[in-house]
């Protein structure tokens, strides 16, 4: 297990651009089993996760050839069905959240596919219910092995039909619709995930020949296809990057630009910082953050105490509450946090009060942070990184801390982020893999 050694205080400065998006990248990877024909891919961020998915492509049969550093071209064109049955197989596909979205592909073109529960964050219950139930209203025949190993069958192909989503899941309407997009007839998706990086899986499905309408909002409706061809993708700046740079900026009360940002894409991320109080300038599509020694929690209009919680597209994301609840320790005022999604998220916050933040964690779900205004510093530690956004959370309270910090399992981390430690010495800041 590698650790990061973190000596804080000093306030970095500079141009940092983020990476291509990890979620996007693995919805768009995965979209190239769909087809026999070559997919480009560009901006393709170099992490943990996106290496590991690009591996069990390959090995999977799917050619696969690096055009550039973050460029690839695969080929779906000899796929191994036989290598599924492999305990290789298995192990890599457990490995990953992302490994998930196999499923609809292969289904739609294959007709079967086989899965163990994927991996990923640990971060409370992560049901797949929502997948399986629209895959079999697709005409997939489901096959339980225990409760973690799961078989989908659809011998005669898949067809069309009108189904209502029990939760607008990420992952789940990426694989219903990769598999509708070869179903025969029209599918409707009701409830339907609608986030940026599904518009893109979208508008990439359109690109190599599906028919889908409603892109951007929750009912998609899917006419069928027989056969997709080849086409080129490039993937959105990782918008949780994007999130967590303004987070890190405002609490080591630093100037920092943010290259590239396509704020178009951004949502409300950007107001749900200027919330907390601190200012962003948008130069172009760069995001610019001045060097700022305070920064207040906006109340609400009768001076009530503000909530930031999570809530799926437009609303906020789970994966940058973290961000949120870090950054909320320096300001000044009092927030309260609500992770409604995950339950298992926020117990991070134990470190962050061993560091000397201000936190109540009232229940699994919800944490109140009374800022420290920078009256008093957080002090460094020795931590262990739970998850991927609280290891980044806790590597910004190390940044902005007194002292030396030394974090854990930073592996975490770099599931998520390309060359963390690298890109942030470039900023000034003390870092090192140890
Ligand atoms: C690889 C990938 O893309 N992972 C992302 C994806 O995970 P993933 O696709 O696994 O997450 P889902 O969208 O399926 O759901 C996440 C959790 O939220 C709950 N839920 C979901 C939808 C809903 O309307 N109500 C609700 O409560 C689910 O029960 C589940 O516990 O989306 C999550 C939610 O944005 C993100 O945190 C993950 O980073
Ligand atoms: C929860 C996350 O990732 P995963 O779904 O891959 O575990 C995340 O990206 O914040």
């Amino acid at each position: 297990m590698a650790s990061f050694e973190v000596i804080g205080g000093a306030p970095l400065k500079g141009e940092i651009v983020p990476q291509g998006a990890k979620n996007e990248a693995l919805q768009i990877l995965c979209a190239v089993l769909l087809t026999s024909e070559p997919v480009t891919i560009s901006n393709i961020p170099d992490i943990r996760d996106v290496n590991k998915l690009i591996e069990l492509l390959r090995d999977m049969g799917v050619k696969v050839g690096k055009l550039a550093s973050d460029t690839y071209r695969f080929q779906a064109d000899a796929v191994n069905l036989d290598y599924l049955d492999t305990p290789e197989f298995v192990a890599q596909a457990g490995a990953l959240r992302g490994s998930v979205m196999i499923l609809g592909p292969m289904l739609g073109r294959f007709g079967r596919c086989q899965l163990p529960k994927p991996g990923g964050d640990k971060i409370g219950r992560r049901p797949m219910d929502t997948h399986f139930l629209g895959l079999e209203k697709l005409g997939g025949k489901l096959t339980l092995e225990g409760t973690d190993f799961y078989r989908i069958k659809a011998e005669n192909g898949l067809t069309g039909t009108y189904m209502m989503l029990d939760e607008a899941s990420v992952t789940g309407t990426a694989n219903i619709l990769m598999a509708a997009a070869l179903a025969q007839g029209t599918t409707t998706i009701y409830n339907a995930a609608c986030e940026p990086y599904l518009q893109q899986l979208c508008k990439m499905l359109v690109r190599m020949g599906a028919n889908i309408s409603g892109i951007g909002s929750n009912l998609l409706v899917i006419e069928g296809v027989t056969e997709l061809g080849g086409t080129e993708h490039r993937m959105l700046p990782d918008m949780i990057e994007i999130g967590s740079f303004i987070g890190m900026a405002a609490m080591t009360g630093s100037e920092i630009t943010i290259k590239d940002c396509q704020i178009p894409e951004l949502g409300i991320i950007p107001d749900t910082f200027r919330k907390l109080g601190i200012q962003l300038e948008f130069r172009g599509d760069d995001i610019h953050i001045p060097a700022q020694q305070h920064y207040e929690i906006a109340t609400y209009l009768d001076g009530s105490i503000l909530t930031v919680s999570d809530h799926t597209w437009p609303g906020f994301t789970p994966d940058l509450l973290s961000i949120v609840l870090v950054v909320a320790t320096q300001a000044k005022g009092t927030v309260l946090i609500h992770q409604k999604m995950f339950e298992s998220r926020l117990f991070f916050v134990d470190k962050l009060i061993d560091m000397g933040a201000q936190v109540i964690l009232c229940d699994p779900h919800r944490a109140t942070v009374i800022g420290l205004d920078q009256r008093q510093k957080l002090r460094g530690i020795t931590m262990t990184s739970p998850d991927i956004r609280a290891g980044v959370a806790l590597l910004i309270a190390a940044l902005s801390a007194d002292g030396r910090s030394v974090i854990e399992n930073v592996e975490q981390i770099d599931r998520g982020y390309q060359f963390i430690d690298k890109r942030l010495q470039a900023l000034g800041a003390q870092i090192r893999r140890l």
